[in-house]
Protein backbone atom coordinates (compact mmCIF):
# COMPACT_ATOMS: atom_id res chain seq x y z
CA UNK A 1 0.00 0.00 0.00
CA UNK A 2 1.39 2.96 -1.00
CA UNK A 3 1.55 5.31 1.90
CA UNK A 4 2.07 9.64 1.07
CA UNK A 5 3.73 12.52 2.92
CA UNK A 6 2.72 15.70 3.33
CA UNK A 7 3.58 17.26 -0.61
CA UNK A 8 5.99 14.43 -0.58
CA UNK A 9 7.84 15.89 2.52
CA UNK A 10 8.36 14.34 5.42
CA UNK A 11 9.13 16.18 8.54
CA UNK A 12 12.25 14.53 10.50
CA UNK A 13 12.33 15.29 14.39
CA UNK A 14 16.31 15.92 14.50
CA UNK A 15 18.67 18.45 15.03
CA UNK A 16 21.44 16.98 13.98
CA UNK A 17 22.95 18.08 10.22
CA UNK A 18 24.97 14.91 9.26
CA UNK A 19 22.43 12.73 10.33
CA UNK A 20 19.66 15.10 8.11
CA UNK A 21 21.84 14.55 5.27
CA UNK A 22 22.08 10.81 5.15
CA UNK A 23 18.48 10.40 5.66
CA UNK A 24 17.71 12.83 2.74
CA UNK A 25 20.00 10.73 0.23
CA UNK A 26 18.53 7.90 1.45
CA UNK A 27 14.87 8.71 0.95
CA UNK A 28 15.64 10.84 -2.22
CA UNK A 29 15.23 7.65 -4.69
CA UNK A 30 11.55 7.54 -3.27
CA UNK A 31 10.72 10.77 -4.18
CA UNK A 32 10.49 11.96 -0.78
CA UNK A 33 12.25 15.58 0.59
CA UNK A 34 12.67 16.18 4.13
CA UNK A 35 12.25 18.94 6.13
CA UNK A 36 13.73 19.05 9.91
CA UNK A 37 12.60 19.92 13.51
CA UNK A 38 15.82 21.78 13.72
CA UNK A 39 14.33 23.99 10.37
CA UNK A 40 11.00 24.38 11.59
CA UNK A 41 12.06 25.65 14.80
CA UNK A 42 10.56 23.07 16.91
CA UNK A 43 12.27 22.13 20.23
CA UNK A 44 14.51 19.97 21.54
CA UNK A 45 13.10 17.52 23.63
CA UNK A 46 14.65 15.85 26.38
CA UNK A 47 16.12 11.99 25.80
CA UNK A 48 15.48 10.51 28.83
CA UNK A 49 14.69 7.38 28.45
CA UNK A 50 17.22 4.26 28.60
CA UNK A 51 16.44 2.95 25.14
CA UNK A 52 17.05 3.86 21.29
CA UNK A 53 13.25 3.49 20.80
CA UNK A 54 11.80 5.21 23.98
CA UNK A 55 14.56 8.46 23.29
CA UNK A 56 13.31 7.80 19.61
CA UNK A 57 9.15 7.78 20.53
CA UNK A 58 10.30 10.87 22.50
CA UNK A 59 10.99 13.19 19.51
CA UNK A 60 8.80 11.67 16.75
CA UNK A 61 5.93 12.11 19.17
CA UNK A 62 6.77 15.64 20.13
CA UNK A 63 7.44 16.65 16.67
CA UNK A 64 4.05 15.03 15.55
CA UNK A 65 2.15 16.92 18.24
CA UNK A 66 3.07 20.08 17.72
CA UNK A 67 2.80 19.97 13.75
CA UNK A 68 0.09 17.59 13.33
CA UNK A 69 1.91 16.39 10.67
CA UNK A 70 3.45 12.32 10.76
CA UNK A 71 7.08 12.63 12.30
CA UNK A 72 10.15 10.31 11.83
CA UNK A 73 13.20 10.65 14.23
CA UNK A 74 15.91 8.67 14.14
CA UNK A 75 17.42 7.30 17.52
CA UNK A 76 21.43 5.98 16.86
CA UNK A 77 24.45 5.41 18.69
CA UNK A 78 27.83 3.11 18.78
CA UNK A 79 27.50 0.27 21.28
CA UNK A 80 31.12 -1.17 21.52
CA UNK A 81 31.06 -5.22 23.25
CA UNK A 82 34.63 -4.33 25.28
CA UNK A 83 32.43 -1.84 27.27
CA UNK A 84 29.04 -3.59 27.78
CA UNK A 85 27.58 -1.88 25.02
CA UNK A 86 28.41 1.97 25.91
CA UNK A 87 28.04 4.68 25.01
CA UNK A 88 25.15 3.32 23.47
CA UNK A 89 21.97 5.63 23.82
CA UNK A 90 24.50 7.51 25.62
CA UNK A 91 26.50 8.12 22.39
CA UNK A 92 25.86 11.92 21.83
CA UNK A 93 26.27 12.59 25.57
CA UNK A 94 29.84 11.33 25.74
CA UNK A 95 30.37 14.07 23.33
CA UNK A 96 29.53 17.12 25.67
CA UNK A 97 31.51 19.21 27.93
CA UNK A 98 32.72 22.75 28.09
CA UNK A 99 31.69 24.65 24.70
CA UNK A 100 29.25 22.09 23.60
CA UNK A 101 29.27 18.62 21.26
CA UNK A 102 32.78 17.77 20.00
CA UNK A 103 33.38 14.36 18.52
CA UNK A 104 37.04 14.38 18.74
CA UNK A 105 36.52 14.56 22.71
CA UNK A 106 34.05 11.24 22.35
CA UNK A 107 35.88 9.22 20.65
CA UNK A 108 38.73 9.69 23.04
CA UNK A 109 36.53 9.10 25.97
CA UNK A 110 35.60 5.93 23.69
CA UNK A 111 38.92 4.70 23.27
CA UNK A 112 40.08 5.50 26.73
CA UNK A 113 37.17 3.37 28.26
CA UNK A 114 38.14 0.67 26.22
CA UNK A 115 41.84 0.46 27.10
CA UNK A 116 40.73 1.19 30.53
CA UNK A 117 38.37 -1.93 30.67
CA UNK A 118 40.39 -4.59 29.35
CA UNK A 119 43.49 -5.42 27.45
CA UNK A 120 43.84 -6.54 24.91
CA UNK A 121 40.93 -3.88 23.84
CA UNK A 122 38.19 -6.39 22.38
CA UNK A 123 37.16 -3.75 19.83
CA UNK A 124 33.76 -5.11 18.29
CA UNK A 125 30.77 -2.91 18.10
CA UNK A 126 27.98 -1.98 16.20
CA UNK A 127 26.25 0.82 15.58
CA UNK A 128 22.44 0.84 15.90
CA UNK A 129 19.77 2.66 14.70
CA UNK A 130 16.34 2.97 15.31
CA UNK A 131 13.70 4.82 13.73
CA UNK A 132 9.89 5.58 14.97
CA UNK A 133 7.41 7.22 12.50
CA UNK A 134 4.76 8.72 14.83
CA UNK A 135 1.41 9.71 13.65
CA UNK A 136 -0.33 12.39 14.71
CA UNK A 137 -3.29 10.71 16.23
CA UNK A 138 -0.62 9.04 18.93
CA UNK A 139 0.14 5.54 17.07
CA UNK A 140 3.62 5.19 15.95
CA UNK A 141 5.82 1.97 13.70
CA UNK A 142 9.36 1.13 14.59
CA UNK A 143 12.13 -0.13 12.11
CA UNK A 144 15.71 -1.05 13.21
CA UNK A 145 18.90 -1.26 11.57
CA UNK A 146 22.53 -2.38 12.73
CA UNK A 147 26.03 -3.06 11.55
CA UNK A 148 28.58 -4.46 12.99
CA UNK A 149 32.33 -3.86 13.19
CA UNK A 150 35.28 -3.23 15.12
CA UNK A 151 36.49 0.47 16.81
CA UNK A 152 39.92 1.68 15.65
CA UNK A 153 42.61 3.66 16.96
CA UNK A 154 43.87 6.08 15.65
CA UNK A 155 40.75 7.69 14.15
CA UNK A 156 40.95 7.43 10.61
CA UNK A 157 38.98 9.66 7.93
CA UNK A 158 37.22 13.25 7.35
CA UNK A 159 33.93 12.63 5.61
CA UNK A 160 30.87 11.89 7.24
CA UNK A 161 29.82 13.04 11.29
CA UNK A 162 29.88 11.78 14.65
CA UNK A 163 31.91 8.78 15.13
CA UNK A 164 32.53 8.00 11.71
CA UNK A 165 36.22 7.69 12.10
CA UNK A 166 36.73 5.23 14.53
CA UNK A 167 34.34 2.85 13.09
CA UNK A 168 35.32 0.15 10.23
CA UNK A 169 32.78 -1.88 9.06
CA UNK A 170 32.70 -5.52 8.49
CA UNK A 171 33.89 -6.52 5.25
CA UNK A 172 36.16 -3.02 4.81
CA UNK A 173 39.07 -2.08 5.67
CA UNK A 174 38.25 1.64 5.75
CA UNK A 175 36.23 3.57 8.44
CA UNK A 176 32.80 5.34 7.59
CA UNK A 177 35.03 8.68 7.42
CA UNK A 178 37.08 7.49 4.77
CA UNK A 179 34.33 6.26 2.47
CA UNK A 180 32.12 8.44 0.15
CA UNK A 181 28.71 8.94 1.43
CA UNK A 182 27.11 7.04 -1.10
CA UNK A 183 29.23 3.76 -0.43
CA UNK A 184 28.45 4.60 3.62
CA UNK A 185 24.71 4.97 2.59
CA UNK A 186 24.39 1.47 1.55
CA UNK A 187 25.97 -0.49 4.22
CA UNK A 188 25.06 1.50 7.40
CA UNK A 189 23.25 1.01 10.49
CA UNK A 190 21.14 4.17 8.81
CA UNK A 191 20.61 2.23 5.31
CA UNK A 192 19.86 -1.02 7.29
CA UNK A 193 16.39 0.92 9.27
CA UNK A 194 15.82 2.85 6.11
CA UNK A 195 15.16 -0.13 3.91
CA UNK A 196 12.97 -1.43 6.68
CA UNK A 197 11.23 1.61 6.57
CA UNK A 198 10.81 2.29 2.56
CA UNK A 199 9.48 -1.79 2.76
CA UNK A 200 6.82 -1.12 5.47
CA UNK A 201 5.57 2.95 3.93
CA UNK A 202 6.13 2.50 -0.14
CA UNK A 203 5.88 -1.36 -0.75
O1 LIG B 1 26.12 7.30 11.30
C1 LIG B 1 26.72 7.72 12.31
N1 LIG B 1 28.04 7.98 12.26
C2 LIG B 1 28.70 8.46 13.31
N2 LIG B 1 28.14 8.73 14.49
C3 LIG B 1 26.82 8.46 14.59
C4 LIG B 1 26.07 7.96 13.53
N3 LIG B 1 24.80 7.80 13.94
C5 LIG B 1 24.76 8.16 15.19
N4 LIG B 1 25.99 8.58 15.60
C6 LIG B 1 26.36 9.09 16.93
C7 LIG B 1 26.53 10.57 16.94
C8 LIG B 1 25.21 11.07 17.39
O2 LIG B 1 25.28 12.34 18.03
C9 LIG B 1 24.75 9.98 18.34
C10 LIG B 1 23.28 9.77 18.25
O3 LIG B 1 22.59 10.50 19.23
P1 LIG B 1 21.08 10.91 18.89
O4 LIG B 1 20.46 11.46 20.10
O5 LIG B 1 20.39 9.79 18.18
O6 LIG B 1 21.27 12.03 17.79
P2 LIG B 1 21.60 13.57 17.95
O7 LIG B 1 21.40 14.01 19.38
O8 LIG B 1 22.93 13.83 17.36
O9 LIG B 1 20.51 14.26 17.02
P3 LIG B 1 18.91 14.17 17.22
O10 LIG B 1 18.63 13.51 18.54
O11 LIG B 1 18.43 15.56 17.16
O12 LIG B 1 18.41 13.36 16.06
O13 LIG B 1 25.36 8.78 17.84
MG1 LIG C 1 19.75 13.45 20.41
Amino acid sequence: MARRFDGDRLLVATHNRGKLEEIAALLAPWGVSVVSAGEMGLPEPEETEETFVGNARIKAHAAAQATGLPALADDSGICVDGLGGAPGVHTADWAEGPGGRDFIRAMTRTWEALEAAAAPYPRRAQFRSTLVLAWPDGHDEVFEGIVGGQVVWPMRGVQGHGYDPMFQPDGHDVTFAEMPAEEKNRISHRADAFAKFVAGCFA
